[in-house]
């Protein structure tokens, strides 16, 4: 049951720290291949540590981590050997200010691939009208755009090098419902038409209820309950009741009698 190709990440027994500071404490975890995980936890309590470990950007003290089947290799920082492995929207969009939307969706292009400017632009382009901007935005500097546009455009810069893996931190923090809403059908579209796997780092309750085929939750540098939300749910583990059942959670519920 248990073959390796079902997992487009595997994570065992990981250890990471800065310093007296243990963030990830022999952690293990599993992301399916062509599934959409949410990664819940406590602010500060090392989502994106655990992510960013995962791409290479952040050493391991120990334990093992496998992409797509492959040891990922701490001595290159991961990134260059894997540059169409996985591809990353950071929190915040993170767009180059100076370089405009379809600048920004070319630049890994650049960085990874030898290639004629019109190829680019050919990919480009349909990197930005997958993603639903209009080509009229597509000129525009970030500081001319929407965040939920920016959003757009960070996400085809992911998907520019076609990986099998997008890693999502907090996809949908500054956007209103509406766009949140309309970003998540985007990803869960996306997900299926491109068969990725989605990691997905997020607080959104309305997008782990809607677009999460599972969710994990982070506690105490560990993975203290993962599988579809229902599990989550009804999970006796006190940092998850916490999250799930706490006040503002409950207030998203209707009030019974
Ligand atoms: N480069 C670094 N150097 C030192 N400490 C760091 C570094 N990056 C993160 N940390 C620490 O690791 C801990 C986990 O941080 P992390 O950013 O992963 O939290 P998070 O779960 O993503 O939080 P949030 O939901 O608020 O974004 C924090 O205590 C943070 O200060």
């Amino acid at each position: 049951m248990d073959m390796p190709e079902r997992f487009a990440i595997r994570v065992r027994d990981l250890v990471v720290g800065f310093g007296d500071q243990v963030v990830i404490d022999h952690l293990s975890l599993d992301v399916r291949r062509g599934e959409i995980l949410g990664l819940v936890g406590a602010s500060g309590g090392g989502k994106s540590v655990l992510m960013r470990t995962i791409i290479g950007l952040i050493p391991k003290r120990s334990g093992e981590i496998e992409v797509m089947g492959r040891e990922a290799d701490p001595g290159l920082g991961g990134r260059r050997r894997s540059a169409s492995a996985w591809g990353i929207l950071f929190q915040q969009g993170a767009l180059f200010s100076s370089l405009t939307a379809r600048q920004n969706v070319q630049f890994p292009l650049r960085e990874n691939l030898t290639i004629s400017e019109t190829l680019m632009d050919e990919i480009a382009t349909a990197k930005l009208e997958m993603v639903g901007l209009a080509p009229d935005d597509w000129d525009k500097f970030p500081a001319q755009l929407s965040g939920g546009m920016t959003k757009r455009v960070a996400l085809a810069r992911a998907l520019a090098l076609d990986p099998g893996i997008v890693f999502l931190d907090e996809p949908t923090s500054g956007l209103d419902p509406i766009a949140a809403g309309d970003f998540d059908v985007l990803i869960q579209t996306l997900q299926k038409t491109l068969k990725l796997t989605v990691f997905m780092v997020t607080h959104d309750l309305a997008s782990l209820n809607t677009v999460c085929d599972r969710v994990a939750a982070l506690a105490d540098g560990k993975i203290v309950a993962i599988g579809p939300m229902g599990d989550l749910l009804t999970s006796d583990h006190p940092w998850v009741k916490a999250y799930f059942h706490g006040k503002r959670s409950r207030m998203l519920r209707p009030a019974k009698d």
